[in-house]
């Protein structure tokens, strides 16, 4: 799932909605439990990881400040692209969710623009990751992932320049890029253009266009 939307639109506020008002995450994860909740004959193993694309570059938002920093790189798996030494924590319920965006969106890129005092110049992913076997041993795997995009900017509205200038130039290519992904899935075409930013290279995934039906989009416009 996806907020897609100008800067400024309110997309990081409706998916941490508030304490009064739940937003996509509270609302997304709380259904997700509760529905492992409900399958008690299954075995049921979540993982979370939280990532920001910032200026073509993957960061891990999990690590603690004495943490080493790497540099990450995506890489291609038979199920999907993935990313060599992500932190990736197993979470056993909504609280444990929570701690994790918590951490993440303490350690994402915020700056100040015309158009936004807390804009965020880094594109969040937010990822659960599920192994679970069936009550007759079989195993599968699956993901959600829920993206907070950095928003769209008029260089000339947002009146940023120098390094902000330059985040709003790879956002608004990263854009562009998943816009042609999309179109080309949903047009089922042979070739899909994920490699044309990290962002669409960090969320390929391996569906053959006749099965793309079977990998959801939600695109949320603000
Ligand atoms: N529905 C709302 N009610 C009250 N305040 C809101 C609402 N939506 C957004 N805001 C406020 O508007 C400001 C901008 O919102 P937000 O940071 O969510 O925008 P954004 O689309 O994520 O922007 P960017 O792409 O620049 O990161 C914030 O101060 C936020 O608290």
């Amino acid at each position: 799932m996806f907020a897609y939307g100008q800067t400024g639109s309110g997309k990081t506020f409706s998916m941490q909605g508030s304490s009064d008002n739940p937003g996509v995450y509270s609302r997304t994860f709380n259904e997700l439990f509760k529905v492992a909740r409900e399958r008690t004959a299954w075995k049921i193993e979540l993982k979370g990881a939280c990532v920001e694309i910032y200026n073509e570059e993957v960061r891990d938002l999990l690590l603690g400040p004495n943490d080493k920093k790497q540099k990450l790189q995506v890489r291609q798996g038979k199920e999907g692209n993935y990313v060599p030494g992500l932190t990736m924590l197993p979470v056993n319920n909504v609280q444990e969710v929570e701690s994790l965006l918590n951490t993440a969106q303490a350690n994402r890129t915020v700056a100040s623009t015309d158009m936004n005092l807390h804009s965020s110049r880094s594109h969040l992913a937010v990822q659960i990751l599920g192994t679970m076997t069936n009550p007759e041993g079989k195993q599968f795997s699956s993901a959600i992932t829920l993206v907070d995009l950095a928003g769209s900017e008029r260089l000339a509205k947002s009146g940023v320049s120098g390094d902000r200038q330059k985040e709003a130039i790879k956002i608004n290519q990263s854009l562009s890029a998943l816009g042609d992904v999309i179109a080309a899935r949903a047009q089922k075409n042979a070739h899909t253009p994920y490699r044309n930013s990290v962002l669409t290279h960090f969320l390929q995934d391996w569906a053959p266009p006749e099965l793309a039906n079977i990998y959801d989009i939600h695109m949320l416009f603000f």
